[in-house]
């Protein structure tokens, strides 16, 4: 007997481990790794996917349940994709269902459905009220009922179904189903013509309808969509129905894709000639494909230095070979202008997964990679579980972006995913960047403290010695001084008048979505919080109150200052509609294109912005970080940055690296073809190295800089970090939770001889920080603490923290106390 071992779909601790199921013959053929199942669970049926077999169980064969359905043809995970997510479940403490879960397209992600029927031989029973003869007339029907449907139907019948279910008149049955099917049309198809001539002349006159259908079916004898074919012979789909009736046309569903880029054409193109610096940097990327080499690179390439085009030859290189490229871009940068560099280079076979795509859209084009119909996938974080089968080639551009870091469970970052990948299928990975991360740097530098060998190669300068931009930087306490109090410095308000005139234009950064936009009092200094997270709430304009962004809880906005009465309470700072008004009051007749979350939450709204500003719709366009990356607009020469600094002051140790390369990015918008670019950047602290390092574009100061102080204080790269976060509403209970768990971790490293403070010389060390109350210490009524796990060394510290988790199980469940694991977190939030 087959038993097949199905890691079941319940993301808990409890549950993380394969259960046994036999595998009955009528399914036996469909089973395998990475298949997806129906099993029944604990008096449900559940979706499950099937991690390995076994030729004996642990339990009683004669006790084992059976798989009850095989839920797709082929199976959507491969065993490489199943093992990979054991190293994900591994790596950052997750369940593994929910490293496999994330691998799957959303539309994938079965439900469970409950269907209701009538049991065989019952009779009626007393129907006292109408509602009650209206749910029986639906069973008597004798088909199977979903009790979803029901619900809706009669929203207030439960407890009368579920006496009927005692009652033995209904029987239930359970189905995982997806959210969605493949879309399929019906479609026609028409024998030959010898048989349709044939049919035609049995048909008798008066079927006029009838007879044009097939007449039209003998000129064009190709399959066709039923609603086509009958709009075309200027009938209706029952008159085609009909013929099908008497045998004469043959009618099936078809899958089709749905294809999210309808009706866009894009124009091919050819690889360019190379630079000689270009020609230098895809050397060694060319000589490990070349190879099959398992190899990793930074390509570290100022912006405009030409990247792109290295790696759509290196994909080039990777299809001639006969396997497959992942390509991952931030979601932000995704942009059309990005997707269309590709589509236009490998045409059909390249598949593009974004979030923006809706289920459907997405799942065909996931379907395309795992038909083999595809073979590069270009796509945000989730691309680099593509589920190719011989991949060569996963390029990371924007290496850096912190969206690569999962921030829900699986918290995995695509980065290392993409190593791990590229290690068992022996492929390359080309990590690209104009401002890589400090990781990437160290590690291709042979200063890490993890992760494998990286080779480093550069790009220092623009294609075709077109030169970087000028960067002017704008100390705004001078401009307060000189009496100015506009939210322009005048040396932007003259560059911004400049390229009005000649009509050139102009991308205007503003540092952080809702960048200050609480409420304040200027008198006592009050700001509103929410009661629920202590956070600042967010003002509104549009419906003129105030929202936390973390609970979604709303209130009205105050006409005074609930605290001092004083009515000078107002909403303070600058956000992206605040710039805008100004621009219009400074520049009179300027048109500006705003792209912020608010602006750009409908579908195709990126796209239509953007459009608009490529055709000089717009003399500005301003926005958030989602104007800072991957556009390549000839006409800009103008980038201007409101409150450079505004993100500095974060408790991140990452803030200046972030606003460093944030800086450089949107600097990089600039002058990027035949016009030269011009920058300005609006700060109140010159000084700060990630500003005053922008002004050089020297990424190599800033980053000796940075590295200095992250090896001081053993941050990463140098050392690393796993951070908990302890929830609960009692604080004490939190306490003694957290405690116990420093306790426990510092007692495990102290038995292993792992010293709690590194040496200079010391290779290995592990410290427990905390518990202390988290950066946001409140969130939706739970009080929030933190331990923070700081360790340098080759030392398994997440299996350290797994093995402590796992002894204190029992005591935590028992308090209540929710424990999130972050592994190598991104964000200190
Ligand atoms: N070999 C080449 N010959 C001529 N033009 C080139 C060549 N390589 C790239 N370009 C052009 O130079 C411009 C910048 O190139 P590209 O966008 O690839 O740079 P990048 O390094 O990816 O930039 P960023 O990191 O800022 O997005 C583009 O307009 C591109 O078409
Ligand atoms: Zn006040
Ligand atoms: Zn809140």
């Amino acid at each position: 007997m087959t038993i097949a071992r199905v890691i079941v779909d319940v993301p808990s601790r409890e549950t993380d481990r394969p259960f046994d199921y036999s595998v009955p013959d009528r399914l036996a053929p469909w089973t395998e790794i990475g298949s997806r199942v129906a099993v029944p669970f604990a008096g449900r049926t559940l979706q499950g996917i099937i991690n390995g077999f076994a030729q004996e169980s642990e339990v009683d064969v004669s006790r084992l349940k059976a798989v009850e359905d095989v839920l797709d043809a082929l199976p959507p995970l491969t065993p490489e994709l199943v093992e990979l997510g054991g190293w994900i479940s591994r790596r950052w403490l997750c369940p593994l269902i929910v490293a496999l879960q994330v691998m799957l397209p959303s539309a994938l992600k079965g439900r469970t459905e409950k269907y209701m029927a009538l049991a065989e031989g019952v009779s009626e029973p007393d129907l006292t009220d109408e509602s009650d003869a209206a749910i029986w007339n639906v069973f008597r029907q004798g088909k199977a009922v979903k009790w979803s449907a029901l619900m809706q139907q009669f929203p207030d019948r439960g407890p009368l179904l579920k006496r009927w279910l005692k009652e033995g008149r209904l029987t239930e049955r359970q189905q995982v189903e997806d959210r969605l099917s493949v879309k399929t049309v019906l479609t026609v198809f028409p024998p030959g013509e010898a048989e349709l001539r044939e049919m035609l002349a049995g048909i008798p006159a008066r079927a006029r309808k009838q007879r044009e259908v097939l007449e039209y079916l003998i000129a064009r004898p190709d399959p066709i969509a039923m609603a086509d074919l009958a709009e075309a012979a200027g009938t209706t789909t029952s008159t085609v129905r009909a013929l099908a009736d008497r045998g004469a046309l043959d009618i099936r569903e078809v899958t089709e894709d749905r294809d999210p880029y309808e009706g866009r054409n894009f124009p091919a193109s050819t690889p360019l000639q190379l630079t000689p610096a270009q020609h230098a940097a895809m050397n060694p990327i060319a000589g490990a494909l070349k190879n099959r080499e398992h190899r990793v690179f930074l390509l570290h390439g100022v912006t405009g230095s030409g990247k792109t085009e290295i790696y759509l030859q290196a994909i080039q290189q990777t299809l001639s070979q006969g396997r497959e490229a992942i390509v991952l871009v931030p979601e932000i940068a995704l942009t059309p202008q990005m997707v269309e560099r590709f589509k236009s280079r490998f045409g059909e076979r390249v598949a593009v997964l974004h979030s923006r795509l809706s289920h459907g859209e997405r799942y065909d084009e996931w379907r395309k990679i795992r038909e083999g119909r595809a073979q590069v996938a270009v796509g945000a974080r989730s691309a680099v579980f593509a589920p190719f089968g011989n991949i060569g080639l996963i390029v990371i551009d924007e290496e850096h972006e912190t969206s690569y870091k999962q921030e829900e469970s699986p918290k995995y970052h695509a980065r290392d995913v993409a190593v791990e990948r590229a290690r068992s299928h022996g492929a390359a990975v080309v990590l690209g960047s104009a401002t890589p991360s400090l990781e990437s740097y160290a590690a291709a530098h042979g200063d890490l403290s993890h992760g494998g060998e990286v080779r480093y190669i550069s790009l220092p300068e623009r294609v075709a010695d077109r030169p970087l931009p000028a960067v002017h930087i704008v100390d705004m306490r001078e401009e307060l001084k000189m009496g100015n109090r506009a939210m322009f410095s005048r040396p932007l308000t003259d560059a911004l008048r400049d390229r009005l005139e000649k009509r050139e234009q102009t991308v205007l950064l503003l540092n952080r979505r809702g960048y200050a936009t609480f409420v304040m009092c200027r008198s006592c200094g009050y700001t509103c919080t929410c009661p629920h997270c202590d956070i600042s709430l967010t003002y509104h304009r549009g419906s003129q109150n105030l929202r936390c962004h973390y609970c979604g809880y709303a209130e009205a906005e105050p006409k005074v200052c609930p605290s001092c009465q004083s009515p000078h309470i107002r909403f303070f700072g600058t956000g992206t509609q605040k710039v805008e008004e100004a621009l219009a009051a400074a520049f009179p007749g300027i048109r500006v294109i705003r792209m912020d979350v608010d602006t750009t939450s409908e579908k195709g709204s990126h796209e239509k912005w953007l459009t608009m500003f490529r055709n000089q719709e717009a003399d500005v366009l301003l926005g958030t970080q989602m104007v800072a990356k991957g556009l390549d607009f000839p006409r800009v020469t103008l980038v201007g940055v409101l409150a450079a600094d505004a993100a500095l002051r974060l408790p991140d140790f990452r803030a200046s690296e972030r606003t460093f390369q944030l800086l450089t990015q949107v600097a990089g918008r600039a002058g990027r073809h035949e016009l030269p670019g011009e920058v300005v950047v609006q700060t109140y602290d010159p000084e700060h190295i990630s500003v005053a390092s922008v002004q050089g574009h020297d990424y190599g100061g800033f980053v000796r800089h940075e590295l200095a102080v992250r090896h001081a204080l053993g941050y990463p790269p140098y050392g690393r970090l796993i951070s908990l976060t302890f929830s609960h509403e009692s604080v004490p209970m939190l306490i003694s939770i957290g405690e116990t768990f420093a306790k426990r971790m510092k007692e495990r490293a102290h038995s292993l001889g792992i010293p709690s403070a590194a040496m200079p010389g010391d290779s290995e060390a592990m410290d427990v920080l905390g518990p202390v109350p988290s950066p946001i210490p409140r969130l939706k009524d739970r009080s929030r603490f933190q331990c923070m796990v700081k360790y340098r060394g080759t030392l398994d510290a997440s299996a350290l923290t797994a093995e402590v988790l796992r002894d204190m199980s029992d005591a935590v469940k028992r308090s209540g106390v929710q424990i999130s694991v972050d592994v190598d977190p991104q964000m200190m939030l």
